[in-house]
């Protein structure tokens, strides 16, 4: 078939890519659902969030609509991936029982210390995980302004803290360069007033590094001095202005980033963590 349609080779490629992505995000979605229903067991909450699912269905269908994706697709996409959760979290997975109460509480707690007597049974499936070079396309397709909010917005989040008590004012009017490399994506941010923005200007320095390494530093299980000092992490251009901003990475104020953002950034950092391990064990 695609000896007789020269070009669709590379789009099969590129959607196998998106694919791969989709999945990836179900499996740190399910992921993130246990973590929450931990959190909720620990706090005594049981049962299905109504109101919460209705929330998370409705922001994908306006999402969709912007996106040009059809509205119902995405909430009927949303709506298997909160059974999943439901599931991950013991809790029953069919919509519309809200009778999961108390039972599902004792599901989830007998599920929970299951879960962390077993020896890890997921990490051979993490393999399957694909590389973050292979979700690159994906990336990609995600349009220049949309990452440049999703960067900014996430920027402001982490660095709220620095931003305010003036750690980060010697970036004032620098341009620093991000770049990941095995996704070829690369931001220049700039500190204007009190906000990160991202700009279209070339960089005086830039911090290079793998999507993995840039998450282990921000989820903070790698200090930006191991990484630096074992190359993972690379700095180019001004030197002055790069060691600058690499001091500050280390006295990032730590504990004034908020407790969910810092959870789900350790979370997702270990889960990089893990996915690579299992791709080099099979290398
Ligand atoms: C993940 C949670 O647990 C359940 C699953 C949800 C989801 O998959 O989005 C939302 C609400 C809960 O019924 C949660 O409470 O946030």
């Amino acid at each position: 078939m695609t000896e007789r349609a020269p070009g669709l080779a590379p789009v099969r490629l590129a959607i196998d890519g998106v694919d791969d992505g989709l999945v990836l995000l179900l499996a740190a979605r399910t992921r993130l659902a246990r973590l929450a229903g931990r959190i909720k067991a620990d706090a005594g909450v049981t049962g299905r969030d109504d109101a919460r699912e209705r929330r998370v269905r409705r922001r994908a269908e306006t999402l969709a609509a912007t996106l040009g994706v059809a509205p119902d697709t995405a909430a009927g996409v949303l709506a298997l991936a909160i059974g999943d959760a439901c599931r991950a979290q013991g809790l029953a997975s069919d919509l519309d029982q809200g009778a999961a109460g108390d039972a599902g509480g004792m599901i989830a707690a007998t599920m929970q210390t299951h879960t962390d007597s077993a020896p890890a049974p997921a990490h051979p499936l993490l393999r399957l995980v694909p590389p973050p070079r292979r979700l690159a396309p994906l990336l990609r397709a995600l349009p220049p302004s949309a990452q440049k909010r999703l960067l900014e917005r996430a920027m402001a989040k982490v660095l709220a803290g620095p931003m305010q008590d003036g750690t980060l004012d010697f970036m004032a009017g620098r341009r620093l360069g991000i770049e990941v490399s095995d996704l070829g994506l690369r931001w220049v941010v700039e500190l204007q007033g009190q906000r990160l923005a991202v700009i279209d200007a070339p960089a005086e320095a830039t911090v290079r590094g793998t999507a993995t390494d840039l998450l282990l530093l921000a989820g903070r299980l790698e200090d930006a001095d191991t990484l630096f000092f074992q190359r993972r992490l690379v700095l180019t251009g001004d030197v002055e202005l790069g060691l600058t901003a690499r001091n500050m990475l280390d006295r990032l104020p730590w504990e004034k980033v908020p407790l969910g953002l810092r959870i789900a950034l350790n979370r997702g950092a270990r889960f990089a963590r893990e996915a690579r391990a299992a791709h080099r064990a099979k290398t």
